[in-house]
């Protein structure tokens, strides 16, 4: 099943997915667990619903005791690819868009918005003012 130390792909390991055939990764290490299965505390199906993807934070979660990480030696196989395992999804706040650095444009379109009425209304006022002295 491959020497130790031997660094497979996260395809590699997924090829091992089922209770025949199964390989895990946590924290960057490879491990057969084909043998384990059966014997495994937790059970199979978690074992198998971990292959093909990083099992590390699985692994943590469950908070296995250091003898269940001793055991880990056991199953040992190689090392994975880091390359190819998808990067932990952070939170990255979205970019602030970039703001329209000169603002004179918006500043005569307020300002228009502003005048114009005020222009129309004048012009309203001034007419009736001028057929009312004619
Ligand atoms: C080579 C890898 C693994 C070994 C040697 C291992 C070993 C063990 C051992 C010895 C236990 C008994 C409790 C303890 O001593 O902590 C256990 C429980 C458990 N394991 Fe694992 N485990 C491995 C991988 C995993 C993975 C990848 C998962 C999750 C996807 C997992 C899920 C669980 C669960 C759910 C339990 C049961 C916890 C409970 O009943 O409280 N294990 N495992």
């Amino acid at each position: 099943m491959g020497a130790d130390g031997k660094i497979y792909t996260l395809e590699d390991v997924s090829k091992h997915n089922n209770n025949k055939d199964c390989w895990l990764i946590i924290k960057g290490k490879v491990y057969d667990v084909t043998k384990f299965l059966e014997d495994h505390p937790g059970g199979d199906e978690v074992l198998l619903s971990a292959t093909g993807k990083d099992a590390t934070d699985d692994f943590e979660d469950v908070g296995h005791s250091t003898s269940a990480i001793m055991m880990m030696d056991e199953h040992y196989i190689g090392e994975i690819d880091t390359s190819t395992i998808p990067t932990r999804t952070k939170y990255t706040p979205p970019k602030q868009p970039l703001y329209n650095q000169d603002k004179t444009a918006e500043f005569i379109i307020k300002l228009l918005q502003f005048l114009v009425p005020l222009a129309i209304l004048g012009l309203a006022v001034a007419i009736r003012f001028y057929t009312k002295s004619a």
